[in-house]
């Protein structure tokens, strides 16, 4: 019998090979930038998200994040260079076929608009519907939206409409647009900015639950560097446009790293005892709080 194993997965192996697919990574830019008339923004950058990866873009204000995210989602053109989703130049899909691969979340999630959140919810299914609006599988859509609202305890709420609801409340109500989208990629335009504590760690969490349940790909910008910390594997630190780190927390997120990216006093690093990433405790420069 062993011979059959082996002939097997030396036949899994070929097919891994021969699927052009297989090895590509999730995202990948080859000296991509991105220009406002003729003002680089992004300069060219050359980089690569492996499929399953949770990566944090960090930066002071105007370093190009959000300008990044939208090369990769489409929203800006390339002035420069090829951007790649699950192995296709961009060039290549159209809008819906490249809403069934990526999702956006923006920063301010869903605007206090008079639908419900049923509704909002549905319209995640956008790229599935033929052009009548109809799902192939309706059951399986209504299913799906079952399960994203018990996940999100949005159950209760799905009459309600969205522009009766929190802050906290809506951006759930966004994530769970962007989960009934079931795209393979997310990128998130910092997506706790409104939202207090509890409800950054609830977002922070319900995201990584979905990528490690289905493998998703998760490119975010933040900008609390110990929440970063603390969800992503890999960061990317941009200044000016630039690439000027790359790696994991306890590689990048150095006191002389981050002092010099934000031009503040290099912070005290602590280990965080029980979750084992750096954090960062930021002072004012003259040493002096209130002053
Ligand atoms: N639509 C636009 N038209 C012209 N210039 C733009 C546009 N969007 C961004 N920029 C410029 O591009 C540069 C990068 O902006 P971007 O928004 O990508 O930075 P960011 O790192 O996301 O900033 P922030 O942290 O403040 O959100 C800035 O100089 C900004 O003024």
């Amino acid at each position: 019998m062993d011979w059959m194993k082996k002939r097997n997965s030396r036949k899994q192996r070929q097919q891994r090979n021969s699927d052009p697919l297989a090895a590509s990574p999730a995202i990948s830019l080859q000296g991509a930038a991105c220009a406002y008339d003729g003002q680089q923004a992004v300069q060219p950058l050359s980089w690569s998200v492996q499929p399953g990866e949770f990566w944090v873009i960090l930066g002071p204000n105007g370093s190009g994040k959000s300008s990044l995210l939208g090369l990769i989602s489409g929203a800006e053109r390339a002035s420069a260079g090829v951007v790649n989703v699950q192995g296709r130049p961009l060039a290549e899909y159209s809008r819906r076929q490249l809403a069934r691969e990526l999702a956006v979340l923006p920063q301010d999630g869903l605007p206090p608009l008079g639908i419900t959140v049923r509704d909002a919810l549905e319209m995640g299914r956008f790229p599935y519907r033929d052009r009548f609006g109809r799902e192939s599988d309706i059951e399986a859509a209504k299913a799906l939206l079952a399960r994203i609202a018990k996940r999100l305890a949005l159950t209760g709420l799905l009459s309600r409409r969205l522009d009766e609801l929190s802050g906290g409340q809506r951006q759930r109500v966004a994530l769970g647009q962007v989960m009934a989208q079931q795209p393979k990629v997310l990128l998130l335009d910092e997506p706790t900015a409104y939202l207090d504590i509890y409800y950054q760690l609830d977002m922070m969490e319900l995201v990584q639950e979905w990528r490690a349940e289905e493998g998703l790909t998760v490119v975010a910008v933040l900008h609390d560097l110990n929440l970063a910390a603390q969800y992503a594997q890999r960061l990317l630190l941009l200044r000016e446009g630039r690439r000027v780190a790359e790696g994991t927390p306890e590689e990048v997120l150095t006191p002389e790293v981050v002092g010099d990216l934000y031009e503040v006093m290099p912070p005290i690093q602590v280990g965080h005892e029980e979750i084992g990433v750096p954090q960062l405790l930021f002072r004012a420069r003259s040493g002096k709080s209130g002053k």
